[in-house]
């Protein structure tokens, strides 16, 4: 486990520590050398995203599956890592922007929904110490939403602003409007506002709990070296 310290990774070995098919090999922080994962056949990472791609690099060089809940994920940081996978054959890593099933489903069911309706817009709301915004279940909402308007051949949202002060509209992801809340006494939440000809569709997914993560990220570590290359989300392990 790297960032075995953390708000996640606390949760995610006491998990691994009561599963009696895992073994945990090593629960490492910031500053611990990271060689003490050698002999590990997967490696968790719920770090942040200015260490994550070094923890990859590392991992994949040696063998290691990764299974990776941080976020800040783009294209350019994909393209890397396929890199290094394609550079180390037989090694597999499960990128997933969320590992809570119902989290999972609000996706799938935005994505479900988007051809739909005229107009989509997502808020995600988070505890304030998160490094990154949008987060990373929001971004990939909106990649999901903007590919299932354009198999539709769904158009531009309509939208009359003309005039905005800076970042009123939030931030454009594939065409879709993504804001972000950061509020004391939140964990992670999210809504998908769907809307059509006189009706809204509202999708909400609220995290209770971190331990919310945890049979999620267990599935993946269970599955990763049945998954080839690089998968990113968990869709295919709850065949959706
Ligand atoms: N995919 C998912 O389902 C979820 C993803 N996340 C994402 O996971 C990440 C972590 O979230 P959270 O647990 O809340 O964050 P925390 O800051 O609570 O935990 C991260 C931990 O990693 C440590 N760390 C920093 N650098 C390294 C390193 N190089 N090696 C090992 N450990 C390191 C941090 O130490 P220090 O504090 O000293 O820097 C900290 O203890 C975020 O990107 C978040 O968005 C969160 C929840 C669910
Ligand atoms: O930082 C968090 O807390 C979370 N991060 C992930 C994200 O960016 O989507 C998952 C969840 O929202 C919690």
């Amino acid at each position: 486990m790297l960032g075995a310290r953390g708000r996640v990774g606390v949760e995610v070995c006491k998990a691994v520590e009561a599963a009696p098919d895992l073994e945990l090999v090593a629960a490492l922080d910031k500053d611990d050398p990271i060689e003490g994962l050698e002999g590990a056949e997967v490696v968790v990472d719920f770090t942040h995203p200015g260490v994550v791609m070094g923890n990859l690099e590392w991992a994949i060089g040696h063998g290691i599956h990764p299974v990776v809940g941080t976020t800040g994920f783009d294209e350019e940081r994909l393209a890397t890592i396929r890199g290094w996978l394609a550079a180390n054959p037989g090694t597999n890593c499960l990128i997933a922007p969320n590992f809570g099933i119902a989290a999972v489903l609000m996706m799938h069911f935005a994505q479900q929904a988007a051809r739909y309706f005229e107009s989509v817009e997502i808020v995600e709301l988070h505890h304030p110490n998160k490094a990154d915004a949008p987060s990373g279940t929001a971004r990939r909402t909106a990649e999901l939403v903007s590919e299932a308007r354009g198999k539709a051949g769904l158009g531009p949202m309509p939208d009359a602003t003309t005039t905005a002060l800076d970042g009123s509209r939030g931030a454009d992801v594939g065409g879709v409007h993504v804001h972000a809340v950061r509020l004391s006494g939140l964990i992670a939440h999210q809504e998908v506002l769907l809307g059509g000809d006189g009706e809204i569709l509202t999708l909400r997914h609220d995290t209770m709990s971190r331990a919310a993560f945890t049979p999620g990220v267990l599935l993946g570590v269970r599955r990763v070296r049945e998954l080839p290359g690089l998968t990113v989300g968990l869709e295919p392990l709850l065949d959706l």
